[in-house]
């Protein structure tokens, strides 16, 4: 195990947007940094090799791969490994840091998550983030390593929740997009954003996360953030679609991963499986699956039955 004195050597997987800023944030604290991507020469295994931490910022398409990779591989239990990916795995519904947890049962496993859009850290601008993990001393060796005057972090205990919110609100930043590219208002945005806090609660607490976790940065937090800026790649999709591009061309402008795309159909279908009222995300999927037009989407939000405006969100017995 690194000590907190020493320069860490750390691995990252994935060497995109966020890989890349990672690598920055960590080389300003003298970190020892190898990236690995599938788009190198180098082996895996040699990448990993002596890796006190190995973080991953695969996009979740690349998670199970590389997962499986690893644990043909094999890494010492003391290795801490970092899950920054937000989706869920099609089909298994799993959250990326289940996937790693499956493949290395006995490492440690932290949740890195929260209001970071790389473009902003990358151009030196302050940020915060969390990391979470069921292991509170792996969560606060990974603070140690990561936090700094510019980026601080803070730890949580409930990684589910904190791993959920940015997976979801990529979905609800795609319903903003809509939203502005659709000229609806503020007063709009700020119904479909508050609504969507609760959406996103509801869901999150019936998977088992604690409904606080939605309220701080890697819920609402990092909700504010994605659906607030157009260097959000999944704003940027709703937004096209609601200008009448097309899915295809809205995608090959913006040429990166954006995982709200990928993850509507997939948390809708988690929805129905668990009986769990999700609205929003219902709407945001068939957009994209070209079932209805954006204006449609809305009005059938608004159409829906009157009701209270529920907020104490309960724990399933
Ligand atoms: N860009 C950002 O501002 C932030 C992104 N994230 C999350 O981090 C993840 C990665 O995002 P970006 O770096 O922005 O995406 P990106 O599209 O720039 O990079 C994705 C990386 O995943 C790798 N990859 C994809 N499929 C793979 C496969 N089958 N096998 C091996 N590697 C594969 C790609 O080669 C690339 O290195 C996403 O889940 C995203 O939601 C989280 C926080 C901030
Ligand atoms: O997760 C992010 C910011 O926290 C990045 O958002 P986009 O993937 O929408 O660009």
């Amino acid at each position: 195990m690194f000590s907190d004195s020493l320069p860490a050597r750390v691995t990252i997987l994935g060497a995109g947007a966020w890989g890349c800023c990672l690598e920055t944030l960590l080389r300003e604290q003298q970190h020892q940094v190898t990236v690995w991507s599938r788009r190198y020469h180098r082996p895996l295994a040699a990448a990993i090799q002596n890796a006190d931490v190995v973080i991953s910022a695969l996009s979740m398409q690349g998670v199970p791969i590389v997962a499986a990779q690893l644990k043909a591989l094999g890494i010492p239990p003391q290795t801490l490994v970092v899950s920054a990916t937000k989706g869920l795995n099609p089909g298994s519904y799993e959250t990326p840091s289940q996937l790693w947890h499956q493949a290395l049962p006995n490492n440690p496993i932290v949740v890195l998550s929260g209001p970071n859009l790389a473009a902003e850290i990358e151009a030196g601008l302050p940020a915060a983030t969390v990391v979470a993990s069921e292991d509170l001393a792996a969560a606060q060796r990974i603070q140690t390593l990561l936090n700094s005057e510019r980026f601080r972090v803070y730890t949580n205990g409930d990684p589910l929740g904190t791993e959920l919110g940015g997976t979801l609100k990529n979905i609800i930043a795609i319903a903003v997009g809509v939203c502005d590219g659709l000229n609806l208002g503020t007063n709009a945005k700020s119904a479909l954003m508050t609504r969507a806090l609760v959406e996103m609660t509801r869901i999150g607490v019936q998977l088992g996360a604690q409904p606080q976790t939605f309220w701080g940065l890697s819920g609402l937090g990092d909700m504010i953030a994605t659906c607030s800026s157009a260097l959000s790649r999944n704003y940027r999709v709703g937004y096209g679609l609601a200008q009448g591009q097309a899915l295809g061309a809205v995608l090959a402008e913006i040429g990166s991963t954006a995982e709200g795309v990928n993850t509507a159909q997939v948390l809708v279908d988690l929805a129905g499986r668990d009986g769990i009222d999700a609205p929003i995300a219902t709407a945001v999927a068939q957009i994209l699956a070209g079932h209805m037009a954006p204006a449609q989407a809305i009005e059938t939000l608004m159409s829906r039955l009157p009701r209270a405006e529920v907020l104490e969100i309960q724990r399933p017995c």
